[in-house]
């Protein structure tokens, strides 16, 4: 008699499995791999309008990282003496997750809270989006922006009080690679316009594919588009954010490159009197996070409902909004009250 393999027998439902991870049954690992990542990537939709909130159990084994708000005393103490420098990834971190990303608005408190932090402290945005969209959003002059995941990085155009090199900051990273994504974005809007729900977006020096609206049993259908187009540009490679593919250039660029480099641009490449501070919510932005934790410097916080691996040292749990506005707040009460006491 034929000996049936151990692998044979789990193969149906290993294929069960796959199927459920979106429909995933063609297209090749890479494919699915995709579509698994995205299925852990954001709470599950069960209506247009409704989320299913994460659990701690489906992160089980892995330690919440410390309350950032819990541990504010320890942060301060941690910066004494030091120029705080703020970073702050923008969806889900300063605006809430929604549906549609044309509408990812950030509220006014928060708009407030980050013009309050940015008098006192040298404040950025590091974003995916393209720096005009997130500057669309955010419509505060005296910041610096760095988009398409810190590839086009620009400086306040009306001040210079924290730039001690005091030369105004511009770079763009991936200039050459603007024709071959406009590129890439005309094929996958093509390829991918008869698949309901599913949205491309030009972020400049990268492109999203947004799979939020799309039914679960077509992201492998959508993922697949995505591979074929792609297979014909090796110079470009794809992450995984929440619920979205991110396809940008393969160059030695991402967030943590552009905290870096604006660092640098404010005079404390290597300097010990500074103390910068990095929120975020997504897997991009642990580049960032990787960063501070190689320098030994300043603080990495999480914005996340559940726990995860991740290079930040403490967290914030969701509603983002308010937790983040919360710490923001905090940092510019504990900032007035050191300046009194230093008078
Ligand atoms: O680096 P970020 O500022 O966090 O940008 C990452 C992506 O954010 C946006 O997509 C995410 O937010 C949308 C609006 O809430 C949501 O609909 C989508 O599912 C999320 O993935 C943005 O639209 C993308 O282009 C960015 O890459």
């Amino acid at each position: 008699m034929e000996k049936t393999s151990k692998s044979a027998l789990f193969l149906p439902a290993k294929l069960e499995r796959l199927r459920a991870l979106g429909g995933c049954t063609a297209g090749g690992s890479r494919v699915c791999a995709w579509v698994a990542a995205l299925r852990a990537s954001s709470p599950t939709r069960i209506n247009s309008m409704a989320t299913v909130p994460e659990t701690e159990e489906q992160n089980s084994g892995i330690l919440r990282r410390p309350s950032a708000l819990q541990n504010f005393e320890r942060i301060i103490s941690a910066s004494k003496g030091k120029q705080f420098v703020m970073f702050l990834d923008y969806d889900g971190t300063l605006s809430p997750i929604v549906e549609d990303p044309d509408r990812a608005f950030m509220s006014r408190e928060m708009r407030e809270a980050l013009r309050d932090v940015a008098t006192y402290f040298p404040t950025a945005i590091v974003s995916g989006r393209s720096r005009d969209k997130v500057y669309n959003f955010v419509r505060l002059d005296e910041l610096y922006y760095a988009g398409s995941h810190g590839m086009d990085i620009k400086g306040p155009s009306n001040r210079r009080k924290y730039n001690r090199g005091n030369q105004s900051v511009f770079f763009q990273a991936a200039s050459e690679f603007l024709p071959m994504i406009d590129e890439v974005y005309e094929a996958l809007l093509n390829k991918t316009s008869s698949i309901p729900g599913a949205k491309v977006e030009n972020n400049k020096f990268c492109l999203s594919v947004h799979f939020r609206c799309v039914d679960e049993q077509r992201w492998a259908a959508l993922a697949e588009q995505v591979r074929l187009v792609l297979s014909a540009y090796p110079e470009l490679k794809v992450t995984q954010g929440r619920k979205v593919l991110e396809i940008h250039p393969t160059i030695e660029w991402n967030k943590g490159k552009a905290l870096e480099f604006l660092l640098e641009s404010l005079g404390y490449a290597y300097s010990n009197e500074v103390f910068p501070v990095y929120i975020g919510d997504d897997r991009s932005d642990e580049e960032a996070f990787k960063v501070l934790r190689e320098r030994g410097q300043g603080v990495g916080i999480l914005v996340s409902r559940v726990a995860k691996e991740t290079n930040a040292t403490y967290s914030l749990k969701d509603p983002s909004e308010a937790r983040v506005k919360e710490f923001l707040q905090h940092l510019v009460v504990e900032w007035k009250k050191s300046l009194m006491q230093g008078q």
